[in-house]
């Protein structure tokens, strides 16, 4: 590794021990000057050899001189400690950064320096705030929306405690909105937000509150490029605002699968250290209409009941998944229709080829620069423009278009978990009509390290576009009927829904998109890649210490 010039060298103490401190551009190192000789090699967690520790200049959140104020032993309130004017220590700065803790969690870790002398203390502070300074792509002004409702109902709680204190630290400006009803935060976004005083936009909920921000930036930016949403052929574009997620849903794929955990500070350092990750967006068409946007699960069929039952149970919370899960896997429905779909071709690789989605993924990468080539050319390309079309007809479990490997919780490596976040294709797997002991078996594997798609009825392929028609189209009137509030037809038709066994009409699924139902169950889908980018790095690879001074170059 190249070395960088040192900015500033000093002895500086930390907790009575003294240091050799220096700062270069890139890395803060402080080694304990005693036992540095002794090179013990062994490495341990956040220090690079006993002793000795670094920080990169880019995981550093603040600096803040440290006043004297110290707690007073007798009376417990905090008064002014005299220091003698001999004391080494009498100064003092503190440095907070990023800790990597367990599983892709992060922590705001401090480090506390102390010196005698107090312009050297200034200097300290001074040229590690220059330092942050250059760092451009750090959010400074955020506007941040609350789902109070979303998941456990914590999401207020979660914010005032977890968040806003070190964003607060880290000298980021907020406007706090806490929503008062369902699409407040879309509609706001999309007419009111005067967003030019912004640097990102943050959702404090799950996946659907993630939804509402996606939508209104989304819209918003299409109204004013002068973009047609409802025509599926426009080239989309791309939001200039990065999105920022603190989970507090029940879900939180989103969150998830972007950042390695559903841990709300991990994901308030991210916006911090103002990281960036591309994703794709699927948009959802009837026929001329634009439906919804959608950037983890298209799901008809079994997670589309799923989410139908679990609707009525919202008061349940996350636990209602579970409920409706086991209810609807009982009921063993399948559903008729056709899917046709456009392949990725390419360097796009396969949903079975283990290349998992990491941090700086390669055919994300290849994917964006692909996309800056073909910028000028038409926005339906050749091979979409052929008669490329591969079409399957069959009965159904489930027919679900993954974005991304949808990992969370109940799935910690997802429903795909090959797919990539920005390389502009979906993973379509169809689950044909089965045993409910192999539908229980691939449900499993889900859970597992097992792969789901290693069985007979289970098919699985890389796409940029796809439609699906259900096998009776005629179902799709109700729609309409329903909509112009026609009860006569609304209850003939839930009879039928119910009435499979008659066979006068077989029932049909609804759309599970991102966690929202959609009205209409024929539906053409286009992946977008790269619309949107969020404060996020994608899920970093283990870190491995093999050679602990390999980052420590100074
Ligand atoms: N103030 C509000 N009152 C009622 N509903 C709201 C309010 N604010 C947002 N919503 C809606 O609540 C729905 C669910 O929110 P959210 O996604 O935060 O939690 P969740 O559904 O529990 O989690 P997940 O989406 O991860 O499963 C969203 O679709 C959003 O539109
Ligand atoms: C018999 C029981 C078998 C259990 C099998 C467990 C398999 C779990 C897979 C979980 C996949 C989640 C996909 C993410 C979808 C989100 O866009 C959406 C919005 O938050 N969530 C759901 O629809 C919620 C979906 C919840 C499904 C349980
Ligand atoms: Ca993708």
């Amino acid at each position: 590794m190249e070395k960088q010039s040192r900015l500033l060298c000093s002895e500086l103490c930390v907790q009575r021990r003294l240091y050799e401190v220096t700062l270069n551009c890139a890395i803060l190192a402080w080694k304990d000057i005693q036992i540095a000789k002794k090179h013990t090699g062994r490495a341990i967690y956040g220090a690079v050899k006993a002793g000795s520790y670094c920080v990169p200049v880019c995981e550093i959140i603040a600096v803040q001189e440290k006043d004297d104020d110290t707690p007073c032993k007798n009376t417990g309130k905090w008064q002014k400690v005299p220091q003698s004017p001999a004391d080494p220590c009498q100064h003092a700065f503190t440095v907070f950064y990023v800790e990597r803790t367990r599983q892709h969690c992060w922590w705001c870790s401090n480090v506390t320096f102390h010196c005698s002398d107090h312009s050297l203390c200034l200097l300290w502070v001074q040229t590690i705030r220059e330092q942050l300074a250059l760092l451009t792509n750090r959010p400074k002004s955020l506007l941040v929306y609350i789902n109070p409702y979303g998941g456990k109902q914590r999401g207020k709680q979660i914010y005032d405690h977890k968040v806003a204190p070190i964003f607060s630290r880290a000298s980021i400006s907020t406007d706090v909105i806490v929503t008062e009803r369902a699409n407040h935060a879309r509609d706001h976004l999309k007419t009111e937000a005067d967003l030019k005083k912004y640097d990102g936009v943050v959702c404090v909920g799950g996946d659907g509150m993630f939804s509402e921000i996606m939508h209104g930036l989304v819209s918003r930016t299409q109204q004013e490029a002068g973009v047609d949403e409802n025509s599926m052929e426009e080239t989309l574009m791309p939001c200039g605002l990065r999105i920022g997620i603190i989970p507090a849903g029940s879900t939180d794929c989103i969150c998830y699968a972007t950042v390695g955990s559903n841990d709300p500070v991990t994901s308030a350092l991210h916006i911090i250290v103002g990281d960036s990750q591309a994703m794709d967006i699927c948009s959802v068409h009837n026929e001329d209409r634009f439906l919804r946007y959608s950037v983890s699960l298209l799901g008809y069929g079994f997670y589309g009941d799923v989410l139908t039952d679990s609707e009525r149970k919202r008061w349940m919370g996350p636990a209602r998944y579970d409920i409706s899960g086991v209810k609807t896997f009982l009921s063993h429905r399948y559903y008729e229709g056709t899917v046709s779909f456009l392949p990725a071709e390419g360097n796009l690789g396969s949903p079975r080829d283990k290349m998992q989605c990491r941090t700086g993924c390669s055919v994300c990468r290849q994917s964006s620069s692909d996309k800056l080539v073909s910028k000028n050319e038409d926005s339906v390309s050749d091979a979409e423009c052929q008669d490329t079309w591969t079409v399957i007809r069959g009965k159904f479990l489930a027919i679900n278009a993954a974005s991304m490997s949808c990992a969370c919780p109940r799935s910690p490596k997802g429903l795909s978990p090959s797919a990539h976040l920005a390389d502009g294709t979906t993973d379509l797997i169809l689950v044909r009509k089965c045993s409910r002991l192999d539908f229980l078996r691939h449900l499993l594997r889900h859970t597992n390290k097992d792969d789901q798609f290693d069985h007979s009825f289970v098919e699985v392929y890389r796409v940029k576009q796809f439609r699906f028609t259900p096998r009776y189209q005629e179902c799709d009137s109700e729609v309409d009927l329903r909509e112009s509030g026609v009860t006569g037809k609304r209850f003939l038709s839930q009879i039928c829904r119910e009435h499979r066994a008659c066979g006068c009409m077989p029932s049909q699924s609804n759309w599970n998109c991102d966690g929202e139902i959609l009205p209409h169950t024929a539906i053409q889908v286009r992946v977008h890649c790269q619309l949107i980018k969020l404060f996020a790095r994608g899920i970093e690879e283990q870190q491995v210490f093999e050679d602990p001074y390999a980052h420590c170059a100074i």
